[in-house]
């Protein structure tokens, strides 16, 4: 198992940087504005629908999935066409990252109530190690991770309007990550995670 220290002397939260790289600010407000105004208003947001424990549920938030081809073999909806937005975004996180990017998961989390559950992604070419790129728009929400083996150890970044989380090495492997819900007022959060399919 691997450990790293996440906090410094003065308790700040240490990311490990073989697994996690966060840049607040990554763009603008006024850019975050712009793109989360956009976002709002153009895509055609998606309900789907989860069968847990043989209950069928829709998930608490909407989605939409953009690329060149479709998110996953069990799921081959087509991609819708990358926008200008899309584009300009995906270009500046392949500058900064140096890794290039074959679709994105837009997520809107219209407030509180919306939420993604305890999971690791996997969709990347078997045999390389999954990266994503996840950029925010909107209201912060904490991003929640945990060890898969050791729930007790657990952490919390809070991703702010406009920053870049860059997922990577062994992350998906041994860690687990979610947005729980939250009982605070909270405003729309849009979410995009650029991924390499196959
Ligand atoms: O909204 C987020 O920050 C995380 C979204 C996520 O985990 C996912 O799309 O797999
Ligand atoms: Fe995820």
């Amino acid at each position: 198992m691997e450990q790293f220290k996440l906090f410094d002397d003065r308790e700040h939260l240490l990311l490990p940087e073989h697994l996690m790289e966060y840049v607040p600010g990554f763009f603008t407000k006024m850019e975050s504005e712009r793109y989360l105004k956009t976002f709002l208003e153009t895509v055609s947001w998606q309900q789907t629908k989860i069968t847990i424990y043989d209950k069928e549920m829709l998930t608490p938030r909407l989605c939409a999935w953009f690329g060149d081809r479709p998110i996953r073999q069990d799921d081959m909806r087509p991609p819708i066409p990358w926008t200008e937005e899309l584009l300009e975004i995906k270009s500046k996180v392949e500058n900064h990252t140096g890794i290039r990017f074959n679709g994105v998961l837009l997520n809107y989390y219209r407030d509180g109530n919306d939420s993604v559950a305890w999971h690791s992604d996997k969709d990347t070419i078997v045999g390389l190690k999954t990266e994503i790129a996840s950029v925010s728009f909107g209201q912060p929400r904490n991003f929640d991770f945990r060890n898969k083996e050791n729930h007790k150890q657990q952490y919390s970044l809070e991703l702010g309007n406009g920053s870049l989380l860059l997922m990577k090495g062994d992350l998906q492997k041994y860690w687990e990550h979610r947005i729980a819900k939250s009982s605070k007022t909270m405003k729309a959060r849009i979410n995009l995670t650029f991924r390499k399919v196959a």
